[in-house]
Parts: structure tokens; C-alpha cells; sequence
């Protein structure tokens, strides 16, 4: 007597954390034929489709897959041609999920039938009945309660020596991005004054000199409001031309472009003054 060829299905995906909406579709898949055969997409191929490398890596992945009850075997898709172990496998059934768009499946028919494979197509419904169902949830929830921003933040003390000053602070910072151990993250330069300010430009002298004629030009020195309260409404309206904050990425440890430095202005001198320096990473 000819034995009865058995009924092979195939169903594909990522599965990169799993969680029991995996589970269910392997279990349905499974529940269709008498052997169930997974092709786990590629790490390459993941971050092609979805623009996230998945957090597992592709044998991991794959070795996972194998070992729940309903799968018999897990494979490595192709990286060059998702149609190649479908045509090498010739499947009686093929499972694709509910968000799957890889394959538009009257595409898949035809383009199998012009290799004489003809299987059955089935689409699964969403399973919803547990909290994560869905790998992304899961790296969201993850984020959430364990990746949050860390922050470390230190304070300069800049003692200024004129009423109007531009100062130099670029090696103050870089010592403390240098200190940090941060190689990537975002800085934060922050001035808790409103009679002082922050610039980024070139610290050549001629300019510094040109700088400083320009916010005396702009801001001339006349009777203000301010000056029957305090007599330095002059300053807070230079200061209000200037930055009272800065952000920079440091990437590779590094900040600012080839002739950018990182100006302290003082317009209401001489003071003691903090520069309050963030890292978040
Ligand atoms: C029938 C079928 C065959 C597939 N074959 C491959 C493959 O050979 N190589 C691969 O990297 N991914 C393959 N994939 C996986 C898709 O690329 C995957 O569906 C895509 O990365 C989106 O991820 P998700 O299905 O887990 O949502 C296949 C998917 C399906 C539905
Ligand atoms: N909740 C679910 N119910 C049924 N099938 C699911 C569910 N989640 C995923 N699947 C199916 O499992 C297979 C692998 O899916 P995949 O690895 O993309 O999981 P995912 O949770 O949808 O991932 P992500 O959240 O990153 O999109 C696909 O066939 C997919 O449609």
C-alpha cells in the first residue's frame, strides 16, 4: 500500500520577542497539516520591512521557534528571494498572518502556480486575549520601565572680570563631556541668568571685538524703563539677542563643527555666574 504523502505547512515571520499571538497562529498552522515548517525572516530583511533591526538575532530567533510544541521545523529565510524556500519546500499549505503584507496572496497563487505549486492560502485572525500581543508592545513596555533618558548634569562657576565679556567656555565643556565616559547623547548648556547668554561662533578676536560692537551698536546705551528699578536694562536687553540655552548632539565624543566655540556673554559684569551643563544619553 502507497504511504499517504503528509500534508506539509508553512507559515513565516519575524518572531522576534514572543508572546502568545506567535503562539496561537503556530498552534492554528499546525492544527492544518501534519507537519509545520517556519521560515524566520532574515535580520536584514526585518530592518528593510519594518526600518528596526529585530532585537533577537536571527539564530536565536530561529532555534526558539524550533523548539515550541507545534513547530517541527525553523528555517532561515532567503535574504536574496522570499519565494525561494517556498519553492523549495512545495507546501500544501501556506498560513500568513493577519498583518502580514509581505505577499498580496493572489500574487503568491500565480506567481506559484507558474512553478506547478499550488497551496492553500489561509489568513489568521488577530489574537488579542493577553496583554502583549505584539513583539513591538513588548520592546515598548520594555522601554518604558527600564530604557528611560539617564541624565547627568554638572555646574560651571565663571567669574567674570568686565562689564561686557565674551568668554571662551569650549574646553570647560569638552573636560566635562570628556569626564562623562558619554560617547553619544544630547547636551544641554544652560545660562540661569537673564543679564548673560550663550553664542556658538568663531573665537577669533577680531570677531569677538565685532561681536561685541554689534550688540552695543543694537542695544545703544540710553535711558531704559528698567534703569529706575536697576541700572542694567542694557544687559537684559543684549542678553535677550542671545542664547540662555544651547543643545548639542556629541556624537563619538565629539561636539560642535571645525571653527565653532561655545561663547559665555557676560553683558552685566564683573559676577560670579553658573553655566548649568546637562548629559542625557
Ligand atoms: C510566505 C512567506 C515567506 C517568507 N520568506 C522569507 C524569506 O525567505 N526571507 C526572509 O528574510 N523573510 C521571509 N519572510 C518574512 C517576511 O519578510 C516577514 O513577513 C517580514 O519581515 C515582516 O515581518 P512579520 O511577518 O514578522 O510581520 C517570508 C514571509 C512570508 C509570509
Ligand atoms: N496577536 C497576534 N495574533 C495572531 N498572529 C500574530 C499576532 N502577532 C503576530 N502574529 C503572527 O506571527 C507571525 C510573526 O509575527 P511578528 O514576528 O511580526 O510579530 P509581531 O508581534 O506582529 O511583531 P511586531 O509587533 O514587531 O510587528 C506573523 O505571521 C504574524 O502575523
Amino acid at each position: 500500500m502507497e504511504k499517504e504523502k503528509k500534508k506539509i505547512v508553512v507559515t513565516a515571520g519575524t518572531f522576534d520577542l514572543l508572546h502568545p499571538g506567535h503562539y496561537e497562529t503556530l498552534k492554528f498552522a499546525k492544527s492544518l497539516g501534519d507537519e509545520l515548517i517556519v521560515i524566520i525572516a532574515r535580520d536584514e530583511t526585518v530592518k528593510k520591512i519594518k526600518g528596526r533591526k529585530p532585537v533577537i538575532p536571527e539564530e536565536q530567533r530561529r532555534r526558539m521557534v524550533e523548539a515550541l510544541k507545534p513547530v517541527d521545523k525553523a528555517i532561515l529565510g532567503s535574504l536574496k528571494d522570499k519565494l525561494e524556500p517556498i519553492l523549495k519546500i512545495k507546501p500544501d499549505v501556506i498560513v500568513l498572518g493577519p498583518d502580514q503584507t509581505t505577499f498580496d496572496v493572489e500574487e503568491l497563487k500565480n506567481e506559484l502556480a507558474k512553478h506547478n505549486i499550488f497551496p492553500e492560502i489561509v489568513k489568521v485572525k488577530e489574537y488579542t486575549k493577553c496583554p502583549f500581543h505584539s513583539s513591538f508592545d513588548i520592546v515598548k513596555e520594555i522601554v518604558r520601565r527600564f530604557g528611560g533618558c539617564k541624565m547627568i548634569y554638572s555646574t560651571l562657576s565663571i567669574n567674570t572680570n568686565k562689564r561686557f565679556e565674551i568668554i571662551d567656555i569650549t574646553e570647560k565643556i569638552n573636560k566635562i563631556i570628556k569626564e562623562s565616559n558619554v560617547k553619544n547623547g544630547l547636551l544641554n548648556i544652560f545660562v540661569p541668568h537673564t543679564t548673560a547668554g550663550l553664542l556658538i561662533n568663531e573665537n577669533e578676536p577680531n570677531l569677538i571685538k565685532d561681536i561685541e560692537n554689534m550688540l552695543k551698536e543694537l542695544i545703544k546705551d540710553e535711558d531704559y524703563n528698567h534703569d529706575k528699578i536697576d541700572n542694567n536694562a542694557r544687559a537684559h536687553l543684549m542678553s535677550c539677542l542671545l542664547k540662555s540655552d544651547l543643545t548639542i548632539p556629541i556624537i563619538d565624543g565629539k561636539i560642535l563643527g571645525t571653527w565653532q566655540s561655545i561663547l559665555f556673554v557676560e553683558c552685566d559684569g564683573p559676577r560670579s555666574r553658573e553655566v548649568i551643563v546637562s548629559i542625557r544619553f
